[in-house]
């Protein structure tokens, strides 16, 4: 099932262009990262979801119900924590959660006992200060409690690590991997390893429009460039064996100590390598296998 399912979305600002015919779906239980560079519409099109935005062209649904400019509908399934998430800072971290579980839509379903096990989740239990005492970590993670608190269907995170220090990060990244079993999560983010440590399809915008959408599994099959790396102890190995490379037409780049062999399709570079290292009566400090980071890949895909 998909509860999010993106067709043919178009939407101008003005004479500016800034999604343009864009599809994708949500699959059920999933997590996508959607990356793409500043401006590339990931907010708008996170907005568009939640009906906060006339579009121009195309339809949103949100579990299998059309989402509408101005009707809020579609949004009693889905949990939203923006790139800034704001509060009334003169409450405590309770008295908000208890506010906005009393206000949510399904508020009759609200059980206040609720409040204390989102607290917990994001590890805000023990905070008992005002909201406008709160550094921008801990804000983030209220903004997550308050997106969780109806416990929703579907949870969209507009860049939610950004402003989070090394712990903070990972603490966060933990919470999305303990809810992810009940709930369905789009996020955006620049942070390409939290996108890959997490999700499970990636959807790429660039310019307005998806460049890709797929696992991260496949992604990196498509884009799987293999390099060798081959480290010298000894500087005249290192140029005895470039030399050797350059006879045999396979080029090399140097980087510090290593030499860098690309893997062209349809060669045994890696046998040939080390037939040669062999030949040569050299023994390197290491030899390996360096895939491709996500980061590299990111940029081949935008290319
Ligand atoms: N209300 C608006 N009026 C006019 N232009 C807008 C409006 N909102 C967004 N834009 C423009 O639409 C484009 C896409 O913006 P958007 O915020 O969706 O990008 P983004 O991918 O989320 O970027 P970032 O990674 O910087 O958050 C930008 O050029 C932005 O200036």
């Amino acid at each position: 099932m998909k509860m999010i399912e993106i067709n043919h979305l178009s939407k101008r600002f003005g004479h500016k262009q800034v999604l343009q015919d864009l599809s994708f779906s949500v699959p059920k239980g999933s997590v996508v990262g959607f990356v793409g560079e500043n401006g590339a519409g990931k907010t708008t099109t996170m907005k568009a979801i939640l009906g906060l935005l006339p579009i121009d062209e195309g339809e949103i649904t949100v579990c299998g119900e059309l989402v509408q400019f101005g009707s809020t509908k579609t949004n009693r399934w889905i949990g939203y924590l923006p790139d800034v998430p704001q509060f009334y800072s003169f409450m405590t971290a309770v008295e908000y959660l208890t506010f906005c579980g009393k206000i949510q839509p399904n508020k009759e379903s609200f059980q206040p006992q609720r409040v204390m096990e989102v607290l917990e989740l994001v590890g805000l239990e023990a905070s008992k200060q005002k909201i406008a005492g709160f550094s921008s970590g801990m804000k983030q993670r209220l903004g997550l409690a308050q997106a969780l608190i109806n416990r929703p269907a579907i949870l969209i995170c507009d860049e939610p690590t950004s402003a989070l220090d090394p712990l903070g990060r990972k603490a966060f990244l933990d919470v999305l991997e303990k809810i992810k079993e009940e709930t369905t999560v789009l996020f955006s983010s620049h942070i390409l390893a939290d996108v890959e440590q997490l999700s499970d399809y990636i959807a790429i915008l660039h310019k307005g429009q998806i460049r890709a959408f797929e696992t991260m599994d496949s992604l990196k099959n498509r884009y799987r460039k293999t390099v060798f790396g081959i480290v010298f102890t000894d500087e005249g190995d290192h140029l005895k064996f470039a030399k050797v490379l350059a006879i045999h037409g396979i080029s090399a780049k140097r980087k510090n100590n290593q030499l860098l062999i690309d893997e062209q399709t349809g060669t045994n570079i890696g046998s040939q390598l080390l037939q040669l290292l062999n030949e040569q009566h050299i023994v390197p400090e290491s030899f390996q296998r360096i895939e491709p980071s996500l980061e590299s890949i990111y940029l081949e895909v935008i290319k």
